[in-house]
């Protein structure tokens, strides 16, 4: 039997603490019988049962003053582990800027000159934090009318969960429509950030509901800037013989032939249906897994050496020092009938896992 440590429901999922870590489970027929995409091993509910029902219990919901610390001047949180993981995520956008490995690396990219809500400057709504993980709902890019890669990265999220002495390695964000949201889009949405961070591993998960009456379509993406120490020594696997369309190109579709993507210049691609996995290699040598979960589709963008200089919060040198690797649901919209939710998730961890 599995030994569960503690869990804690959320409204649209299940957090659970086991022997192999921190997982989040999305509730699906009111428990865990489904086998989720998240655990490598059944975890079902007569065994939780069985338990006794660990609850232990999570701090209240708390606002804007959670985010106590600052990274380049963007409030946000730490999430930490016993083994020497951490990450910080901004009040804004509800973004994973910072994931650190046990062994001291910097996985996220994030620019140096980015802008953002800062502290002092808490106006809205605010440019969009350049780098780490920009979450885009509801609307990916700019294949819609509203304004690019959605509104949500540019708002001030609240902290659901916070990470706390018994569970310093998660946390959940939530954001929902109000007064201002409805002059951008007129619908009743609940969006939900979980982050759990386990031993050389970080889960993301975006949740949407319709806490309407009308149904809505939507597309989104969890936007990830890898940090690379060199592009051009990057190769990143799994996507030969996959269908994109090629964004530099008028998204003409081309079938990727090359058993790796290179970047040398601009690069943006929507690979359709790819397989789930794929293996960021440096130097020849694999660096980190990427898995997506509800997400259909992957982008992989870099800017290249002529947009980075036009991009003004972004150093112009830095695009050989990033890639972005995106869980995306873009070439069909998901589509949430009133109380309908739909979860999907990126799973990033080191290739030893
Ligand atoms: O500059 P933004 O709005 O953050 O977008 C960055 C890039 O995001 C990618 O997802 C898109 O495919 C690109 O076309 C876009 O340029």
């Amino acid at each position: 039997m599995t030994k569960i440590y503690e869990y804690t429901q959320q409204p649209h999922f299940w957090i659970v603490h086991d022997e192999q870590g921190y997982w989040q489970v999305p509730a699906r027929n009111n428990g865990w019988q489904d086998r989720s995409p998240f655990v490598g091993h059944a975890v079902n509910l007569r065994e939780v049962a069985d338990l006794g029902g660990i609850d232990l219990g999570l701090p209240a919901a708390s606002a804007a003053d959670s985010f106590t610390q600052e990274l380049q001047a963007l409030p946000g949180l730490t999430l930490s582990n016993a083994q020497g993981d951490s990450a910080f995520v901004t009040r804004q956008g509800a973004q994973v800027v910072s994931w650190k490995t046990a062994d001291g690396r910097e996985r996220m990219y994030l620019s140096a000159s980015t802008g953002g809500m800062t502290r002092a400057d808490d106006t809205i709504p605010a440019a969009a934090i350049r780098g780490g993980v920009p979450v885009c709902f509801p609307q990916f890019s700019d294949r819609g009318p509203m304004v690019k890669h959605g509104f949500v990265r540019s708002l001030p999220w609240q902290v659901a969960t916070s990470p706390s002495a018994q569970s310093p390695a998660m946390a959940t964000f939530v954001i929902e429509d109000d007064a201002q949201t409805h002059q951008i889009w007129p619908h009743a949405f609940h969006a939900e950030v979980g982050v759990v961070l386990d031993a050389g591993r970080l889960v993301i998960t975006l949740t949407a509901t319709n806490r309407g009456d009308v149904a809505f379509p939507f597309t989104a993406a969890l936007h990830t800037y890898f940090r690379v120490d060199d592009i051009r020594q990057v190769e990143l696997q799994g996507l030969q013989q996959v269908r994109y369309q090629d964004a530099t190109a008028g998204c003409v579709e081309v079938v990727q032939q090359d058993a790796s993507v290179k970047i040398a210049a601009e690069l943006d691609r929507v690979y359709m249906s790819p397989p789930k996995k794929l293996l960021l290699l440096e130097n020849g040598q694999p660096s980190l897994q990427i898995e997506q979960v509800g997400f259909e589709d992957t982008v992989v963008w870099n800017p290249g050496p002529v947009k980075a200089a036009a991009l003004p919060d972004f150093p112009d040198q830095d695009w050989l020092h990033m890639i972005c690797v995106e869980a995306a649901c873009v070439i069909t919209p998901v589509t949430l009938a009133p109380g309908q939710t739909w979860t999907g998730g990126q799973i990033l961890s080191l290739p030893s896992r």
